[in-house]
């Protein structure tokens, strides 16, 4: 427990508020995606040292969204979402935060470094690089596109975690990023569509708020068909085999569908929902269960 004080008032941080910083239920399917890249692989490694690598991946996606929190303590105090965050409630100093994720993110690449191999600690602190500065400094706060690029840093744990494994980088991890990469615009342009009063009021460039529902709702249905022939690519390129083939396809059938929902939402003449974006509220819940299930097929499929 310590005090922290910000301009706006003294507030008393408590462990869970420290833990919050790392946006823990966020990370988990970061991480998630992390280890199967790590039990994937063809290469055995001791399970302390995998242990190790999942966590080192662990503590540098957390450290990430603490200095994402610092940066964004100006927008995330305007947005009902996550105005009660530590740094904008000032229970946290933005100081204490960045500090926090810096130390952080430093021991998670040493000791990946050290658990592991350079390549994926090398991996590793590009990830924190990229979410830190590319995404967050950099795209967030200027180009609808923000999180098509900027996503790329939530696509790297499954290759750190296989290049933690042996030591290299292969087919079946670029794969595996290629579909985070692609999941990654319904995922959250699902989520935009129902937040977008909160990205106007905080000036945040994304997608509904600079081109509007009707061209977003577009966006989300044509990256869930994009995602359906990249999410069966492990099964076509004869990475992966027909369990995972078949669950690719059921459950990539089944997203383009919630993604039609949300195209063809009842709608006013400007594109605005009338159900209170039911579907999209659906298909960006069911994105979070698409992606642990597929994830988890290759990891299951590798065993049978
Ligand atoms: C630039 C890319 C991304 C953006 C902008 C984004 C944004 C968001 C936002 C704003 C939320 C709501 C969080 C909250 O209310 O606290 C969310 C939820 C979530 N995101 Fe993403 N996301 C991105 C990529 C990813 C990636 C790559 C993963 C994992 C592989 C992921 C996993 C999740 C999960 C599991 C949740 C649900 C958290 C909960 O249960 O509250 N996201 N995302
Ligand atoms: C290993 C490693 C470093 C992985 C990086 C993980 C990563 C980049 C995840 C991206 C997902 C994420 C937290 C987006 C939040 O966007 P936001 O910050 O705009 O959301 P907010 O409005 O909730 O703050």
């Amino acid at each position: 427990m310590s005090d922290s004080t910000l301009s706006g008032g003294l507030g008393v941080s408590t462990a869970a508020d420290w833990f919050s910083l790392l946006k823990p239920r966020v990370m988990s399917l970061v991480v998630f995606t992390g280890a199967i890249g790590l039990i994937v692989a063809p290469t055995h490694i001791n399970p302390v040292l995998a242990f190790t690598a999942i966590l080192c991946i662990a503590l540098a996606a957390g450290a990430s969204g603490a200095i994402n929190m610092w940066y964004d303590a100006d927008i995330d105090a305007v947005m009902h979402r996550t105005a009660s965050r530590p740094i904008p409630a000032g229970r946290i100093t933005a100081n204490d935060a960045l500090g926090y994720g810096i130390v952080l993110s430093a021991i998670s690449v040493l000791l990946m470094a050290m658990a592991t191999n350079l390549l994926a600690a090398a991996l590793l602190a590009l990830s924190i690089f990229y979410y830190v500065f590319i995404y967050t400094m950099w795209l967030k706060r200027s180009t609808p596109q923000n999180i098509v690029i900027g996503g790329a840093a939530g696509a790297f744990p499954p290759v750190i975690g296989w290049a933690a494994a042996t030591g290299h980088v292969s087919l079946l991890p670029v794969l595996l990023f290629t579909i985070v990469f692609f999941w990654t615009p319904p995922h959250f342009w699902s989520l935009s569509l129902f937040a977008s009063g909160d990205y106007e009021r905080a000036g945040v460039p994304m997608l509904p708020v600079i081109k509007g529902p009707r061209h977003t709702r577009l966006n989300v249905m044509v990256y869930s068909v994009l995602l359906l022939p990249i999410a069966l690519s492990p099964y076509l390129f004869g990475l992966c085999g027909l369990f995972y083939g078949a669950t690719a396809l059921v459950l990539s059938v089944v997203f383009c569908y919630y993604c039609w929902r949300v195209l063809t939402d009842q709608q006013d003449p400007q594109g605005h929902s009338l159900t209170n974006n039911a579907p999209a509220r659906a298909a960006f819940k069911y994105s979070i269960l698409y992606l642990f299930i597929l994830f988890g097929a290759c990891a299951v499929d590798r065993f049978i």
